[in-house]
Parts: C-alpha cells; structure tokens; sequence
C-alpha cells in the first residue's frame, strides 16, 4: 500500500502496535491513517474507501484502542451476513489480542444457548447481524446500556430497506452518547442523508472519489449465448487461482454447481438456504484452498476477505452497480491483482453500460477462448507438472518400467506415451464439454450420434423433444429425429450440436447417448 508514514505515528498504545506487528501491516493504508485520529477523538464518521483497503481495521484499531477494562459489551459492530460477523471478530481479536479484549460474533443459525453461554464469560466486543441481536435483546441476554462505539460495516447495504428496521430498533436502544461509524466501499446520497439520523455531525472521509473499483482489477466481459459453455471455456483457459462465481438466485447457484461438479470441476455453493452447518464447511474448505471454486448469491458479495482469489466472475450480471463493485472486490485486495469476468447476453448489454457508467470504469470487451487457446494452457500446464515431478525427484519409483520399455523403445517416444496417456485421463474432465466448434466438417456440419434405445423409463421420442425444444432445433430437425427414434445420426451445424450437447448435460438421462463426430467433406 501507498506511503502513508507509520503506525507508530498514530498515537496508538503500545499493545496495539505489537498486535499491529504481529498481522504483518508494516503501514496504514490511506483509509486507516485518515480515519485512526479522527475515531480515536470519539468523533463520528463515515467512511468510504474501494474494496480490500483495510477498513475493518480502520474502525477496528481505534476501537480497540478506546476499550476500557470492564466486562461489559462497550462496542457494537453492525454486519450483513454471517459469515463476514466471523471474520471481522477474527480480524478485531488479533488486534485486541494482547490487551486481552474479549471478542465474540453473535449470528443466526448458531445454536443460541452456546451463545448465551459465551455471552455470560464477559464479552467487551460484539459483532452481530441485526435478526440474531434482537432476538438475545428481546431474551435479555445482551444488554447494550454500556455501548459507547457503534460500527455499521458494509452500511448503505445495512441502511438499505431489507435490514433498516432492525438497525433501528437496535441503535433505540443504545445511548444516543455514543460514537457512532459507517463504512462502506459505496456511499449512495441516499443512504448519506439517512444516516445523518443517527449520527452527530459525521465527519466524512473518502478516500476513492474518482474510482469506486480497484484499479488493480482487470474488468472485462463476454457476450456469450450459451453461458455455461463460455464458462467452462474461461475456467480451463484462464483460471489460476481460487475464483468465486456469482449467480443471481439460490436455485441458479445449485444448478451451476451442480453442473461443474458434473463436469469434474471442484466447486461448491454458498447461499442462505444452506444450513449454518454447510455454510461454515464450505467456507472453511474455501479458505483454506481445498476448493477451487464458490458459487454464491450476493451472500458472499460483501466485506469477505480470502487470501487467493484470483479470479471473481459474474456468471449473472448484478442486479445494481453497488453490488458489482462489492462482487468484484473479492479480489484484487491488499495491493493484490486481479480480475473480474463478467457474462451476459446480448439485452443485458444497457446494463454493463450502466455499471460502467456509476462505478466509472471501463470493462472491456474479451473473445471467449478458442479450443487452440485451451489446448494451449493445457499443455502448459503438463509441462509444469512434469517439470515439477522432475525437479521434486519423488518418481523414482517407475524407473524399471521405463528401463523395460527402454529396451524396445526411444526414451523420446516413452515420455511422449506416457503424456498422452496423462493426457488422455487429464481431457475425462473436460471432454464431456461441448466444445468442438473447430472440430466441424468441411462446411461447418458435425454428425450427431443420438442412442435413445436404453434409456429407461422415459419415451425415447419424448427425450428427443424436451432436448430439441431445450436446444432451439428448428423444427424440421426435430421431424428428422423422431423419425429414427433407436437410433440414428444427423448431420447439423456446430451450433445446433452444440446447443443439443449442452441440452444433454444439464439433463442427465440414463442410458442416452449423443456423440459428435466431423461429418465428412461432401464430395
Ligand atoms: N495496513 C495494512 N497493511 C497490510 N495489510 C492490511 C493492512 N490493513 C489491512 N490489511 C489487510 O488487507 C485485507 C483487506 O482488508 P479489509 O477486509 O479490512 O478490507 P475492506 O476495506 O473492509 O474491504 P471490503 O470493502 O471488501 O469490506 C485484509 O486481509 C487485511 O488483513
Ligand atoms: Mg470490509
């Protein structure tokens, strides 16, 4: 991060500083050496700077600071969704470790009783989403007469008409002499004039006027008619690290897993319909890179922070500009790269126009990759993993196979085998994946093997419909398909087989069978 002169000029005691150490943070980042005296004054304030520029510890550093040693609840911190209440307590405990604050996240699906349990140990800090606060309020198993510091994190989404009343209710009940602080990496006027209600002359601090994205995030997007395809493309040609896909509903997110997982991809989701239990498991997976890939509603849009993601990609465009920019700051944090992929279909387009036009940025226009592109990584990447094996030396194992064959053959012609046969078990994953675009006949036609002789239970000509209607197949094609109904061949372009592939994978029938093949040149 940026110049910004150091910690140690900020006044701060001396069990902070260590704690502040010990993270790693050698500097402020331009929001927390703005906002650290002005909160450690007791002034009210808001807050604004781009995704993953330190604001949690921005509150989080004078807060502590400010905490006197009694066992009672003296601060509030106000967030969205569960799983970033874990993390920021995780982030505010490290800060607070060797004053010895004692932390605790208070969240809905948790068991209560082993909250009211921890409540009852003495807790300084909490941080609550709203609904599971006022249930403990309403039990009487939190009491807020001692809260002198208030945080509202990610606050125009807290402010905002899903969770303003609750808010309400439970500032009500905290004294109006209080320090009051609202963060977020987007501000909308409407939400500034609104939070004016609960605050004493804020003091505003901005730090990313121009920008509200990260700059050093690469935007760019596809237009893609067939989005699952184009997907599947962009993961084999483009993926390095972790990447979290966005989706719009939670059913669109267990489809989409769903679908990768079929096709070999490590991916699992994340929505509010999962249970507390499933949420926290796949999200410990995530973080600690056993997953490759989270699908998630806008449950994981907000305030996460996860070391290796590389990649963020909206397979749903969002709904407004603010959730894009908070989808697309799960990477690119901490003077990170990163890039943001977004898909949409050609009425979308006003859109991602629009997006550009209030975030202030540009996304650019990018080709899906080719199947040249994908062959490519892959063969990049055999040849990293081979290199790899070489250079860790753990093959030794398999020198009296090549010893053997070595009597027969070249070594060059053994190595180049055995890669394919690598090769050949590395394409299982993505094989399955319509993607023979370049793979068609002299004039663009594939032959189509469709086998709906064993599929059970089902009419083979019903299949045939549901998958001709699913795919678009004009008409006449679907009359030519019936026709043959065991067993036949069709030679169609590449993008009606295309089309039928991607039918075909989203509905897994048993024992029905497509296979493409180039047709061949017409005489
Ligand atoms: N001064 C610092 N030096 C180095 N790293 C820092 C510093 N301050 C914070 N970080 C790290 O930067 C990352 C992002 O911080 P944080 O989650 O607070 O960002 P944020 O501004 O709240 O982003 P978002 O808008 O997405 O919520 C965290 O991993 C945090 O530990
Ligand atoms: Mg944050």
């Amino acid at each position: 991060m940026k110049e910004q002169g150091f910690f140690g000029e900020l006044q701060l005691s001396k069990k902070i500083l260590s704690a502040i150490t010990d993270m790693g943070f050698e500097e402020p980042s331009p929001i927390q050496s703005k906002t650290i005296p002005v909160a450690l004054e007791g002034k009210d304030l808001i807050g604004q700077a781009q995704t993953g520029t330190g604001k949690t510890a921005a509150f989080g550093i004078p807060m502590m600071e400010r905490l006197v040693d009694s066992r009672h609840i003296q601060a509030l911190v106000l967030t969205p969704t569960r799983e970033l209440a874990i993390q920021v307590a995780e982030e505010l405990a490290k800060i607070g470790k060797f004053k010895k604050v004692k932390v605790l996240p208070i969240y809905g699906g948790q068991p209560i009783e082993r909250q009211i349990r921890a409540l009852k140990l003495g807790v300084q800090v909490i941080i609550g989403t709203p609904g599971r606060l006022l249930d403990h309020m309403r039990r009487k198993t939190i009491r807020l007469d001692f809260v002198n510091q208030v945080i509202i994190d990610e606050a125009d989404e807290m402010l905002d008409m899903g969770f303003i009343e609750d808010v309400e209710n439970i500032l009500e009940n905290i004294s109006t002499d209080r320090q009051t602080m609202l963060f977020s990496a987007t501000m909308p006027k409407e939400i500034l004039a609104l939070s004016e209600k609960y605050m004493k002359d804020p003091v505003s601090i901005t730090t990313s006027k121009e920008q509200i994205t990260v700059p050093l995030i690469d935007q760019v997007y596809y237009e893609s008619r067939d989005k699952l395809d184009g997907l599947c493309r962009v993961l084999d040609a483009e993926t390095t690290g972790q990447c979290i896909i966005f989706g719009r509903t939670k059913k669109g997110v267990n489809d989409l897993t769903a679908s990768l997982q079929a096709r070999g991809y490590m991916a699992d989701g994340l929505h509010g319909d999962l249970s507390q239990s499933q949420r926290d498991r796949v999200m410990k997976k995530f973080r600690d890179g056993d997953l490759e890939i989270l699908v998630a509603t806008d449950v994981a849009a907000r305030g996460l922070d996860i070391e290796h993601i590389t990649h963020v990609i909206n397979y749903d465009i969002p709904q407004d500009p603010e959730s894009y920019v908070h989808r697309i700051g799960r990477t690119g944090r901490a003077g990170k790269r990163g890039v943001a992929i977004t898909f949409i279909e050609p009425r979308e387009f006003r859109q991602l126009k629009l997006i550009e036009k209030i975030v202030k940025t540009r996304i650019l226009r990018k080709q899906l990759p080719t199947l040249t592109d994908i062959m490519e990584r892959r063969r990049d990447l055999i040849k990293n993993q081979v290199m790899q094996t070489i250079e860790q030396g753990s093959y030794t194992d398999y020198h009296t196979i090549v010893a053997d064959i070595a009597n027969y053959h070249d070594p060059l012609d053994i190595a180049a085998a055995a890669l394919k046969l690598f090769q050949e078990g590395f394409r299982e994953k993505t094989e399955e994946k319509p993607m023979f675009s370049q793979t068609g006949g002299a004039d663009g036609m594939v032959r189509l093997f469709m086998n709906v002789g064993r599929a059970q239970n089902i009419r083979p000509d019903d299949i045939v419909r549901t998958v001709a209607e699913e795919a678009g197949i004009p008409g006449n094609i679907i009359g030519l398909i019936n026709i043959y109904d065991k067993f036949t061949f069709l030679e169609v372009p590449v993008d009606v087989a295309e089309r039928v592939l991607t039918v075909m994978h989203r509905n897994t029938i048993k024992g029905f069978k497509v296979n493409v093949e180039p047709a061949k040149a017409r005489q």
